[in-house]
């Protein structure tokens, strides 16, 4: 280090007296030469004696100055601990009038990473636009020991960026597209339903939250098997069942967005791919009640529900069964990020079996109606009730009745104030034993004619009589 300090000391002294030799000759042209030829050797000077490293991210990217999604996701990172631990902050207010909290210009925090210390810092920089007025953009700096760099540069970087990604992901604000002829209209996509809500067989109910989970983790598993990672699920069953609340829980699960097809107000089939193509990653395109879209189920003219002629009979789509497999196929293998498609139905007998074939619509789940298991489930969510005397009753009921979720939520919500739970709990009850004393006496009536049929056979006489 002395030899270092004696070398450059003696460098700046030749500089030095050069510079008192050239400044009385007045040779104003190689003046700046020796200026610039001067500060540069002080700059390399100082970078090779400060053992810190700078390195930038700039706000804007490319020629065009658009956000840099890595500068957002760097902002998202440092967030929890620019609370934590700056003096000087930035509020903005974002969607839902969200409170967000930056570092504010010229602010320095520090982080650490594996016992490495890492100091950030925000700093302003003004650029020169083509067209445009000059423009003032920020950039965050990280600055760290030179001998950590090998850390920072394959470890540290790629953690901030995948953890302020997930950051960002967690709290963005969901949509949910529905769809015109040719283009989607958004919404914000707001529903509270999560999975801990849907009432059906919770082992049922595991095994698709395992399976939604280990596909969105399953980039790796895809590419390695060279599949596009995408999913199909086929959702069916009685109306009431659960099923779009299910795709809700999904997509809440998920954190992704939701596209929700409606086949009958598409033209034809280009303008299906027009739509398909338009749709993002990380989304799910719900098509409801596919038996009831336009020439695609299995017998049309004699099976398709009522719903379904209704809405043949009223608009002129031209979307085809092939039109919707060749268009899934083709998400399928010429886009990339991930992506799930879900049909649902409530007649699963009327769809064409090479819709919903394993490989399009890979998990079929079956909605069906209210077991105890999913009672106990809504009696949590709509009275905050674990167990209750009256369950016992209600499980032996149930377990006789098909009644859907639907229903039984319908019951269990307080019509009045004064409602208290117990009270909820004996209408349900009431339903499920009306529902019981109907069910006998639509058999007892199918029961009678035989009876009766049975008594004239028995009775010849009379017989013989009616031939007469
Ligand atoms: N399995 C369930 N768990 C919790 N709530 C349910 C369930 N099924 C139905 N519900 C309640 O009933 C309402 C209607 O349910 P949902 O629309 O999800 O049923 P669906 O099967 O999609 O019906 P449809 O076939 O008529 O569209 C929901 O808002 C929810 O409150």
């Amino acid at each position: 280090m002395a030899k270092m300090w004696m070398r450059t000391s003696m460098i700046m002294g030749i500089i030095m007296f050069v510079y008192q030799m050239v400044q009385p000759l007045g040779l104003t042209t190689i003046r700046p030469f020796i200026l610039r030829y001067c500060s540069r050797y002080i700059q390399k000077f100082i970078a090779c004696t400060n053992p810190y490293i700078e390195i930038s991210i700039d706000e804007c990217t490319g020629d065009h100055f658009r956000l840099s999604g890595v500068y957002v996701a760097i902002q998202a990172y440092l967030r929890p601990k620019t609370r934590e631990l700056a003096r000087r902050m930035k509020a903005q207010f974002g969607t839902n009038k969200k409170l967000i909290l930056n570092m504010a210009d010229y602010e320095e925090i520090v982080d650490e990473f594996e016992g490495i210390k890492i100091w950030w810092y925000v700093g302003k920089t003004v650029s020169q636009r083509p067209v445009a007025s000059d423009f003032e953009h920020r950039h965050s700096s990280l600055q760290f020991h030179r001998q950590h760099c090998e850390i920072i540069m394959s470890s540290y970087m790629y953690h901030i960026i995948k953890e302020g990604e997930a950051i960002l992901r967690e709290n963005r604000q969901r949509k949910l597209y529905s769809n015109n002829r040719t283009s989607w209209n958004r919404l914000v996509f707001d529903h509270p339903v999560k999975f801990e809500h849907i009432a059906m067989d919770p082992v049922k109910k595991k095994e698709i939250i395992d399976d939604l989970i280990s596909f969105s983790n399953g980039k790796e598993y895809y590419e390695e098997i060279g599949k596009a990672w995408k999913r199909g699920y086929l959702l069916y069953g009685p109306p009431g069942t659960g099923k779009s609340s299910m795709v809700a829980a999904m997509a809440n699960l998920l954190n992704y967005d939701i596209y929700d097809l409606e086949l009958t107000a598409v033209k034809d089939n280009s303008d299906l791919r027009i739509l398909m193509h338009e749709t993002s990653k990380k989304s799910i395109i719900v098509m409801e009640d596919i038996d009831c879209c336009l020439n695609i189920t299995k017998k049309r003219n004699d099976s398709v529900s009522k719903k379904g002629k209704e809405v043949a009979d009223s608009i002129e789509s031209r979307v085809t069964l092939s039109g919707i497999l060749n268009v899934i196929d083709g998400l399928w293998s010429a886009s990339s990020g991930e992506r799930i498609i879900v049909f649902t139905t409530n007649h699963i007998e009327n769809i064409d079996p090479a819709l919903i074939r394993k490989g399009r619509m890979d998990k079929h789940i079956e909605m069906s109606y209210c077991c105890f298991e999913g009672f106990k489930v809504l009696a949590k969510n709509y009275l905050k009730l674990d167990s209750h005397e009256l369950f016992e009753t209600i499980e032996n009921l149930i377990s006789q009745e098909q009644i859907t979720p639907a229903d039984v939520a319908e019951h269990l919500i307080p019509k009045t104030m004064n409602n208290d739970p117990e009270h909820c709990l004996e209408n349900l009850i009431q339903a499920l034993e009306k529902r019981k004393e109907d069910r006998n006496s639509t058999a007892n009536q199918q029961e009678e004619p035989n009876a009766e049929d049975k008594s004239e056979i028995a009775n010849p006489q009379e017989v013989e009589e009616k031939t007469d």
